[in-house]
């Protein structure tokens, strides 16, 4: 058995329009893994995942999912995936119960209404199961199609944009649910704009740009790798300038003269700070406070597409 659920390998896609919304793209999605998928506005993230899911045509190249071909062999590969879209496709005048048996009913699953049950209660929705999809708030409708993605009991699930005009609480809500799921066994593919909640919750990290993967990689490897670390030393009194014994530590003296900033790199083990700290200790220094700050994952994400 693979370790991979999806194994994507020289797509390519070319709408009718012209337009080349993939190049050659390469991606293998691991068992069990939480993978964010990020990338500016119109970088193919969608179509990736409707490729994926069977709903757009690739161009060339090939895409399994736990080894069955989402072509040739669409409904099995189809029928282990549940895919949350960025849009509402949900008939308005069905019961929220109803429109999630009628999901699993879809990939050929045998009727569990203790299942759905379970799946309606994590998701808050069990009081509203005799509701319609109209008399839902907003927030409610977007956990209702996350239920009924659920609803086949899926290996691997991608949501598209999941949290994006979603209140705080329901945010915390969903990522609760994300980490359940994981617990169980399930893939998680997520694109998302909030860099911050894939700096949280994903294991690992892809970056797309123009149909592009730029990388896939371990999000605490990418972390260390890339993410500068700052020491931030706040001293006793203010100094009027660096001294000379500190100079070839290249410190930054803020505005005031009461914090000395040491830029390093987080993932090399090759740094500086005991000397520097030394140095500061000879130079009869008195530190109030010290901390520490690291590059986030946005900083790391916006400085890579810039390079690209
Ligand atoms: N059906 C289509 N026909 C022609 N072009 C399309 C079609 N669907 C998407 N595109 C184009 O392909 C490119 C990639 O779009 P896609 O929706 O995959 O990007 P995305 O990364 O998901 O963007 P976003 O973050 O805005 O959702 C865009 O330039 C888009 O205009």
């Amino acid at each position: 058995m693979s370790e991979y659920i999806v194994e994507v390998a020289a797509l390519s896609k070319q709408y009718p329009s012209g337009h080349q919304a993939l190049k050659h793209v390469d991606l293998r999605i691991r068992k069990g893994e939480i993978l964010a998928l990020l990338g500016p506005n119109g970088a193919g993230k969608t179509t990736l995942i409707s490729i994926i899911c069977g709903l757009v045509n690739p161009g060339s190249g090939s895409v399994q999912v736990a080894g069955f071909d989402v072509i040739k062999d669409y409904r099995q590969s189809r029928q282990r995936i549940g895919l949350v879209p960025q849009e509402l496709v949900v008939s308005m005048f069905e019961t929220v119960w109803n429109s999630v048996v009628f999901s699993r009913g879809m990939f050929g699953k045998g009727r569990d209404d203790a299942y759905l049950q379970s799946v309606l209660q994590s998701l808050s929705l069990w009081e509203k199961r005799d509701s319609k999809v109209m008399e839902l708030s907003g927030g409610m409708k977007r956990r209702l199609l996350i239920a009924k993605a659920l609803a086949h009991e899926p290996e691997v699930l991608f949501l598209d944009e999941p949290t994006a005009g979603v209140d705080v609480e329901l945010r915390r809500e969903m990522w609760r649910l994300v980490g359940q799921l994981r617990q169980k066994g399930v893939t998680i593919i997520l694109t998302t704009h909030y860099i911050e909640e894939a700096e949280e919750i994903a294991d690992r990290i892809g970056i797309i740009s123009r149909g592009e993967v730029l990388l896939v990689e371990e999000k605490q490897q990418l972390m260390a790798r890339l993410g500068q670390k700052q020491l931030m030393l706040q001293l006793q009194q203010p100094l009027p300038e660096v001294p000379e014994s500190l100079a070839a530590f290249q410190l930054d003296l803020s505005e005031d003269g009461l914090m000395l900033t040491y830029t390093y790199d987080g993932g090399s083990d090759h740094n500086h700070v005991t000397e520097m700290l030394g140095a500061i200790e000879r130079a009869r220094l008195e530190l109030k406070d010290v901390h520490t700050k690291q590059r986030s994952l946005e900083q790391i994400f916006v400085s890579l597409l810039e390079e690209a």
